[in-house]
């Protein structure tokens, strides 16, 4: 497999070919998700729910995101890695939206940024795409705004927020942005806004017609244990595999079966009959 640039993903949507894309927050995953084909691999604020455990995005830090994209970053041959920018970090002065920007990409070795928010950030995008940093747009549900919408809800249900939202699409596409997620949007919009643009849209909760797909790794793999939204497809079963790994496991260390004779080191017999023989001495 090629590298995936940002140029490779403009070519699979005149090809109409779909794009994937998954989320990756460590080495041993990025390298199985990389070899096994995703085009994309985001290093999503969505790490501060299944991986820290918070119940929004919104405690993420820039360090914690950075830390992030170093791990996947070594495990990815191919893909390419897009790390998200946190709460607030889009929205100081231009100079420190660059050096935040900047460092998810000369510390984390990221291939490209990705910021939540619509027209408001057009600005923004023009400014980090001239100082040759890709940017991918996300429209819709935006999480980390989740207390100022109300929760983490469908968007773009009523035909004037629907505009808004193609607004916002084709705002972002004229700054320079690469592609965009739209998450939680209905179909149907979600099609419209992916038939208008040139580059392409990547969908979560948004229907089949977007250019790509993107799912949070807990949830596509059943690596959850919590609330796991209704547009999401486990294509494993991860929590139940460990579950009954770990009690398997502490049930052999209980009654002395692990470790077993495949996972012992012995000493060789002279050495035993010399200690024996010292033991005794002393
Ligand atoms: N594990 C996980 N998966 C995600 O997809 C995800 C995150 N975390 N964290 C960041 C954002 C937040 N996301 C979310 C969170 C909750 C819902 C949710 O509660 N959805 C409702 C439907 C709401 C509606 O119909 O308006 C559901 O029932 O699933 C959706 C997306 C998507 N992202
Ligand atoms: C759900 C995806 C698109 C995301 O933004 C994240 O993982 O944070």
């Amino acid at each position: 497999m090629a590298n995936i640039t940002v140029k490779t993903l403009l070519k699979m949507k005149e090809r109409g070919e779909r794009i994937a894309m998954m989320t990756a927050y460590d080495y041993p995953t990025a390298k199985l998700l990389d070899e096994a084909g995703l085009h994309v691999l985001l290093i999503g604020d969505s790490l501060g729910m299944v991986v820290q455990g918070n119940t929004t995005t919104i405690p993420v830090t820039l360090d914690d995101i950075v830390y992030h994209t170093r791990m996947v970053r070594r495990g990815a041959e191919h893909a390419l890695i897009v790390s998200d920018m946190p709460f607030l970090t889009t929205h100081g002065l231009p100079e420190d939206v660059l050096q935040k920007a900047g460092r998810l990409m000369q510390e984390g070795g990221a291939h490209a940024v990705k910021i939540e928010g619509g027209k408001e950030l057009a600005s923004v995008v023009s400014r980090l795409v001239t100082a040759g940093i890709p940017v991918m747009g996300h429209i819709g549900l935006t999480p980390q705004s989740v207390h100022a919408l109300g929760g983490f809800s469908v968007q773009g249900r009523t035909v004037a927020s629907a505009k808004r939202m193609l607004e916002d699409a084709a705002a972002l596409e004229e700054a320079g942005a690469f592609a965009i997620v739209l998450e939680m949007v209905p179909a149907e919009v979600a099609q419209w806004i992916s038939s208008k643009l040139r580059i392409p849209t990547i969908g979560i909760g948004a229907g089949s017609f977007c250019d790509g797909q993107v799912l949070v790794f807990h949830d596509a793999m059943g690596f959850t244990s919590g609330y796991i939204p209704k547009h999401n497809k486990a294509y494993a079963n991860l929590a139940d595999t460990i579950a009954v790994a770990a009690r398997d496991y502490v049930r052999e260390v209980a009654n002395g079966s692990f470790p077993g004779e495949a996972q012992t080191v012995h000493l060789k017999p002279e050495e035993l009959d010399k200690l024996f023989n010292s033991a005794n001495r002393h």
